[in-house]
């Protein structure tokens, strides 16, 4: 379980995260959601461990996140977090066997079942045929597959990961967050199509201006009364075959007051 207990962030005297209290329950799988800005990626960094709390504080499995070594916090977190994930002159296996390295002791090298992990995670993302590519010359959305079959190789029971679908065509969109759910793992995931949380979260955080204006399972949060004001859209939501979507249009239709 993952909580965050009055997590306040600031940016030198910007202050974009007020007191955030929330939960991730075992084994299930969190989505972040929010307009622009509302604060989705200095969040998942502060649970993950990549920032730290200026106030409030951040436990995963009931242990504060100040207090896991970096090695320690290598074999629970892995994060798909894109910025820092350039990494020059590496091909895309040496890429993904760096999630092994948390596993290896000191001066240990990678073994057959690392090579092994590195090539089921490939496989899994649909990547393998990529293996031998530098990472830096991938399309988008082979790297952003690439960067997931990495987090998999590292096999940690926590998994954070920023807009995971970004640069994916629709049907890696779907692949991808089918994969991540039945992986099981505990899972805290930024996703802006709201559609996509609907179906592959379990329960949802919805962030405005740096508050959380609701949280919970997400047929109780992507609600037409929660959304509306938060992304100023009228807001329709259909049941069909026992899924929840969700269509949206400007309030005020140009023509009409
Ligand atoms: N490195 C930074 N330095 C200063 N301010 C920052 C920095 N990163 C983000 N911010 C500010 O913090 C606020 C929250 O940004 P954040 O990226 O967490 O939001 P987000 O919900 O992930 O946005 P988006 O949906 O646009 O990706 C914004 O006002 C943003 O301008």
């Amino acid at each position: 379980m993952i909580r965050a207990q009055n997590l306040t962030y600031a940016y030198g005297t910007q202050t974009v995260l007020h007191g955030v209290n929330l939960e991730q329950r075992a084994g299930r799988v969190l989505g972040l959601v929010g307009p622009n800005g509302s604060g989705k990626s200095t969040l998942i960094r502060n649970l993950s461990g990549g920032l730290k709390p200026v106030e409030g504080r951040v436990t995963i499995g009931g242990k504060d996140l100040g207090s896991y070594s970096a090695q320690e916090l290598a074999r629970e977190v892995s994060t798909v977090i894109q910025e820092r994930d350039s990494e020059p002159g590496l091909t895309v296996a040496q890429m993904v066997m760096l999630g092994r390295t948390p596993r290896l002791g000191m001066f240990a090298r990678p073994g057959a079942s690392d090579e092994e992990k590195v090539i089921r995670s490939l496989e899994s993302v649909n990547a393998l045929h990529l293996a031998q590519r530098f990472f830096a010359e991938l399309s988008g959305g082979e790297k952003q597959r690439v960067l997931i079959a990495r987090s998999l190789a590292q096999d940690t029971p926590y998994i954070f990961l920023d807009e995971p679908t970004n640069h994916l065509d629709i049907r890696h969109q779907h692949e991808l967050l089918g994969l991540i759910r039945t992986n099981s793992r505990n899972t805290v995931i930024v996703l802006h199509d709201l559609n996509l949380a609907a179906q592959y979260c379990d329960d949802v955080v919805l962030l405005d201006s740096g508050r959380v204006v609701a949280q919970g399972p997400v047929g109780d949060v992507l609600t037409p009364a929660y959304l509306e004001p938060v992304y100023d859209m009228a807001v329709h939501r259909i049941e069909h075959q026992g899924k929840t979507h969700l269509l949206f249009e400007p309030r005020n239709p140009e023509g009409s007051s």
